[in-house]
């Protein structure tokens, strides 16, 4: 599934208006109804549990025509008509667990009854087929049978009443048409306007005017703190994509008391307040239980803090092509196994050739660990095993060798050279160059440390290394003094791995402005360096030196544990070795260790429990 930003949105938007002729109505239709159809899909289900958000206690909201309190009462002039995946086992489950769902545009079958085109409302009418009754006996159906859409009805309208809280653009637009669809359901809503309603226009303007031709009660927020207590869940139609900065004046107002009401809100394309390219959130910033996200998944949902601010994800089409993402060329995905397959051709089902052997599967160097950090060796050298490599050698300073005979029975060990007490040196790198040669893949950094002369050791294996590299941990600390852009140029791929901090000290900038935008810091970085860069912490983001970047959300805070990261770093080594580009292995690894740490987390009572060698056992 693509990611946007609201600039390319805007673009597919008005592609679709001018190049297609679909009308800006239409598409607002279509948007205000899924959104109406995913809060009738929450009643439901909390009317089903019999969690039904509360009766309409506090009772003026419901009994006064439903004016929201607080506020001055507005009432509209004039009526309006409305213008016209995956071979591998548990993949769609981690999808689902990710907390993003996407409709038809990504891929999969749309709920029943969803129409997510932009055809009209009318119910089913059709002859229904020839079927049997009890004890097989041949019952004749009803030739005309007319039935409601089911997505658009609920049985739990009685004990619900929805605030909607409109804004000026085209978000208020989306709230004012889901408005009159819950309304259609028999559930009772008020809108609260941000603004004064004759400062709406176009498509808003004429929703507004539906809106209060069909007597929905309305009121324009008056200032202060209104009171949301009557209300059993809220609407976020306040501000979109076309949204600039922090949230002012009566937005400001409306976000800050609808987060302090304890009440569900269900949020319109992106919570009010979310930077919709970064994630990053505004002063204040909806808190959302589910945002309906409208046509392609924004860049800003799937990036903290805002993937925090949305709750669950719900992506719904709207009428806008799926396939025009590509034909505009856009190139960030959000990584399912669709995407792995479909867009990096990988195959997700790791199939091993009937006749293959360990040589079929490639062997990997890893030259990592140190006297007091061996361990970050031997994980990274585990892990790359446990991804599928045939083979793996794992090279350390040679006085600590003896120490670790049999650390790990498959591995093979080799002597790197360097000090008498165990740490590196530069001389080292001539023996890893040595060692690498005819090796497919070479992963160096978990567990090194810092040591004299440690950029030339650094420079002669990039220079020398015939292999794909992958660079981690403290080679990256070393790597960011390096002017390496004067450096002989590489031919097989680099992959850097580095976590916020080491990201930081690469790019020359504070670690808060890497997690300020992730994604666009990633795609810059990888685009002007010329390499693959995996960007890690929740939701890792990896970008290609091509352009394409993909943001993926397998994982679990379970894996905040010492050495998770150096697993991740032997499980790309591994599936570089078996014959996979940078951005396949990269992406692909990532996605793995996700799940593996998900399955690790799953596996104890106390996902704290888990440590990084548990990610490698649960691979
Ligand atoms: N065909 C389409 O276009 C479709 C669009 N769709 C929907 O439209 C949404 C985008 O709509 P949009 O572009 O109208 O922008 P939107 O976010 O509603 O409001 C912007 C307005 O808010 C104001 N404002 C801005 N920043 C502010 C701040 N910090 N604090 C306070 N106010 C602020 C600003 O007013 P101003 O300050 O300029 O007077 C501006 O006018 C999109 O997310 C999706 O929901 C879908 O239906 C699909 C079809
Ligand atoms: N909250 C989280 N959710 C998902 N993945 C996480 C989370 N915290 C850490 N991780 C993952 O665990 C790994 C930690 O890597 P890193 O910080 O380099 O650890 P180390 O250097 O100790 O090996 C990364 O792949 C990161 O994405
Ligand atoms: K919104």
């Amino acid at each position: 599934m693509h990611l946007v930003t609201a600039e390319e949105m805007r673009r597919l938007d008005r592609i679709t208006i001018d190049r297609l002729g679909i009308p800006a109505a239409a598409l607002m239709k279509n948007a205000g109804r899924a959104i109406a159809e995913e809060i009738i899909a929450l009643c439901n289900r909390r009317g089903e549990a019999g969690t039904a958000g509360g009766p309409r206690q506090g009772g003026e909201a419901a009994r006064d025509n439903g004016a929201p309190r607080n506020a001055g009462a507005w009432a509209a002039g004039g009526a309006h008509g409305e213008a016209a995946a995956p071979g591998a086992g548990g993949t769609r489950r981690a999808a689902a667990r990710s907390g993003v769902r996407g409709d038809a545009a990504a891929g999969m079958a749309p709920r029943s009854g969803g129409n997510g085109g932009d055809g009209g409302d009318a119910g089913a009418a059709g002859i229904t087929p020839r079927s049997s009754g009890p004890g097989g006996a041949a019952v004749t159906p009803p030739k005309l049978v007319i039935s409601g859409d089911a997505a658009l009805m609920t049985e739990h309208a009685e004990s619900e009443h929805w605030l909607v809280l409109v804004g000026k653009g085209n978000n208020g637009g989306d709230g004012l048409v889901a408005a009159r669809y819950l309304r259609e359901a028999g559930i009772a809503v008020s809108l609260l306007y941000a603004v004064p309603p004759e400062s709406l226009t176009g498509e808003a303007a004429l929703q507004r005017d539906a809106a209060a031709a069909m007597g929905l009660p309305a009121a324009v927020h008056g200032g202060g703190g209104p009171d949301f207590a009557g209300y059993s869940g809220i609407l976020d139609a306040l501000l979109g994509t076309g949204a600039a900065g922090a949230p002012r004046g009566a937005y400001a107002e409306l976000i800050a008391a609808a987060n302090a009401s304890g009440k569900p809100v269900v949020s319109a394309d992106i919570p009010s307040g979310l930077d919709a390219d970064t994630g990053e959130t505004h002063e204040p910033c909806i808190q959302a239980s589910l945002t309906v996200c409208l046509a392609f998944l924004k860049r800003g949902l799937l990036q903290y803090p805002g993937a925090g601010a949305a709750g669950r994800i719900v992506v719904r089409s709207i009428g806008i092509p799926a396939g025009l993402a590509r034909e505009e060329g856009l190139s960030a995905y959000w990584l399912t196994p669709a995407v792995l397959e479909g867009v990096l051709g990988v195959d997700v089902s790791r199939r091993r050739a009937p006749d293959g052997h360990k040589g079929t599967y490639g062997h990997v160097l890893v030259a990592a660990g140190s006297l007091r950090m061996s361990g970050a060796g031997l994980l990274a050298a585990r892990a790359s095993l446990r991804a599928g490599c045939g083979l793996t050698t794992w090279a350390v300073p040679g006085k600590l060798l003896p120490l670790l005979v049999c650390a790990a029975p498959e591995l093979m060990l080799a002597d790197a050279g360097g000090e008498a007490d165990g740490t590196w040196n530069a001389s080292a790198a001539e023996e890893v160059l040595k060692l690498a040669d005819g090796r497919d893949v070479l992963a160096i950094g978990p567990g090194i440390g810092r040591f004299e002369d440690d950029k030339a050791w650094l420079k002669a294996i990039w220079e020398g290394a015939e292999c794909p590299l992958v660079v981690d941990a403290d080679a990256l600390n070393i790597l960011a003094e390096c002017d390496y852009g004067s450096w002989r140029q590489r031919r097989a791929p680099v992959i850097l791995t580095p976590h916020p901090g080491e990201m930081a000290r690469l790019a020359g900038v504070k670690t808060k402005e890497v997690q300020r935008d992730r994604t666009g810091l990633a795609l810059s970085f990888a685009r002007e360096r010329g390499v693959t860069l995996v960007l890690k912490g929740a939701h890792t983001v990896i970008a290609s030196p091509d352009g394409r970047v993909f943001v993926n959300t397998t994982g679990h805070p379970g894996m905040a544990t010492g050495g998770a990261g150096d697993c991740l770093t032997g499980i790309i080594a591994g599936l570089l070795a078996q014959g996979l580009d940078g951005a396949q292995a990269a992406a692909f690894g990532v996605y793995l260790h996700g799940l593996a740490g998900e399955r690790a987390a799953l596996l104890r009572d106390d996902p704290a429990s888990v440590i990084a060698s548990d990610i490698i056992e649960a691979l």
